[in-house]
Parts: C-alpha cells; structure tokens; sequence
C-alpha cells in the first residue's frame, strides 16, 4: 500500500515537479493479476487499479493491517467503474458481471470480493475508489444509461462534454462516495475550465482513453498559485479541497473522478472566477 500524507497549500507551493508528482500523482494503477492501492490521508481514500488477467484477483487479508480492521471492508465502502473488458465480480454471495463502461457499488461489511475477466485476452480494468463507510448500504452495479448525465460546455469553448455520474444520491445511495465518469467530445480538450475548488470534500481524477503520445497537462494548486503536473494514460492525480483540478489534452481523453468528504452535493462548489487565476 502507497502512503500519501495530507499535504498544506503552503507546502505545496514551494515544490518542484518531482515533489508536485510525489505527492499528487498515482502511477501505475494496473498490473496483471494484481491490485493496486494508494492510501490518501486526506479524507482517508484509497485509490486503486484491479487487473485479472490469467487468474481471479482478492484483496489481501493483510490489508487489515492498514485499516485496523478485522477484513477491508468492514468499515468501507468501494466504488469501481470497469475501463477494460468485462469482469464478473464476486461480492460474498452476490454475483455481478460488470462491462465496459459500468460501475459498481460495494457497500460496507462485504467479507468476500473476487475480480475476474471473461475474456483472459480482453482483461478488465477496475479503477476503484474506496472510503470509509458508517453502514452497509446494498451493493448495485450502474450502467451508463442509469447514471444521471450532465452535458456542459461549447466547441467554441473547447470544453463541450458529458459528466455520467454514477454514483450519487440521485442513483444510489452511499455513505460518502461519489464517482462518475466525464467524457470529452470530439474537439473538446480542457474540462472543468471555469474551475473549481470545493473545501468540503477532497477529489481524485483518474485519466484514460489516451494514446501512448498523448498527455493532460494537470492544473492544481490554489487558485492564485497554479500548477500542473503532465499526466499520461491511466494516471490519477489527488486533489485537496484547497486545489483547484482541471486539465486539457494535447489529444482527446475520458477521465473518472471521485469524491470523499463531507456532503453529497454534487453542485457545492467554490467557483473560481477567471479573473483571480495566477
Ligand atoms: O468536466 C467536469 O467539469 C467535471 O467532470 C467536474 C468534476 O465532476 C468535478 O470536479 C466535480 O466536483
Ligand atoms: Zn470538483
């Protein structure tokens, strides 16, 4: 398990890429027949990738060891969108086939998890984010024509894209997860442009869809302090509720975000005006 602290604005002003990258950038999130798993402090997310390939993947038992709890789900819940080929998901009894472009939602108390692919040759990719949970709510899978879609933006803009947001109140209910996808159109490189910060809950930003040349360049920082970090394919950035988070492509990209803090509101957000960005 990668361990991030929480990290002050002040602090995070004086680094340099290397720093930024060490503290705000996960890599690496999928690895064949493994799971990944990055363990924020802030708001206490752990960020992940899940890759079956030749075998089914479990967490492991020792994972107790960082949660201080008898198995990884007592006090947790997770959230998972599939960004590979289909996957069957064991979750105790229940069984859930999950396909490209779907979501899962596991509530709290779940002992057994099992991840695997149908296809060996079209593995599945399970981006999850996971959260600390105060009671089990039923899990469910979401497709993409059960999230709620919100599309915002113009071509002349550059910014014309969908928000699938798949879990929040309106779907599903959850403790305190909330996970969606954003989907570009074609043309559209920058999203969340006006941008954001929302002191009340931390986000984390997962980038995929993008070709081996292509990169975001990453804002983040206080509004009057910005800086970027260059992302590629298949990388999240951690988001602190005093950063901003947007980004443009050099190509087009789909990213997934997730949220953990203190309401569900989609819309509480601290809008930055243009004029005060530095
Ligand atoms: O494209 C966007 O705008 C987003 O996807 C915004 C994120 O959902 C977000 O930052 C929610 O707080
Ligand atoms: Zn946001």
């Amino acid at each position: 398990m990668d361990i991030r602290q929480p990290i002050h604005s002040e602090h995070a002003r004086t680094l340099d890429t290397e720093g930024l990258r060490r503290h705000f950038l996960v890599e690496d999130l999928f690895q064949p027949d493994q799971a990944t798993l990055t363990y924020s402090q802030i708001d206490r997310i752990i960020v992940g990738g899940i890759m079956p390939v030749s075998r089914p993947v479990s967490f492991a038992p020792e994972l107790g060891r960082h949660t201080g709890t008898d198995y990884f789900l007592q006090r947790r819940e997770l959230g998972l969108i599939n960004i590979g080929g289909a996957a069957r998901v064991l979750v105790d009894d229940q069984q859930f086939e999950v396909g490209p472009r779907e979501a899962l939602y596991v509530g709290q108390g779940a002992k057994i998890l099992e991840f695997k692919s149908v296809d060996p040759a079209q593995p599945a990719k399970l981006y999850f984010n996971c959260a600390p949970a105060h009671t089990a709510y039923p899990h469910r899978k979401v497709t993409l024509a059960e999230a709620s879609p919100e599309t915002l933006g113009s071509p002349e803009t550059s910014n014309r894209r969908t928000i699938h947001k798949f879990l929040v109140p309106d779907v599903l209910p959850t403790c305190q997860l909330l996970m969606g996808m954003t989907q570009l159109e074609p043309g559209s490189l920058w999203n969340t442009m006006p941008c954001h910060q929302h002191d009340r809950r931390m986000e984390v930003y997962f980038y995929f869809d993008m070709n081996e040349n292509a990169v975001v360049f990453h804002m983040l920082g206080e509004p009057t302090q910005t800086r970027h970090l260059v992302v590629r394919n298949e990388q999240a950035v951690i988001s602190p509720s005093w950063s901003i988070h947007s980004g443009v492509g050099t190509q087009a990209y789909t990213f997934i975000w997730g949220m953990v803090g203190e309401n569900q509101v989609f819309k509480d957000m601290d809008h930055v005006p243009m004029t005060t960005l530095r």
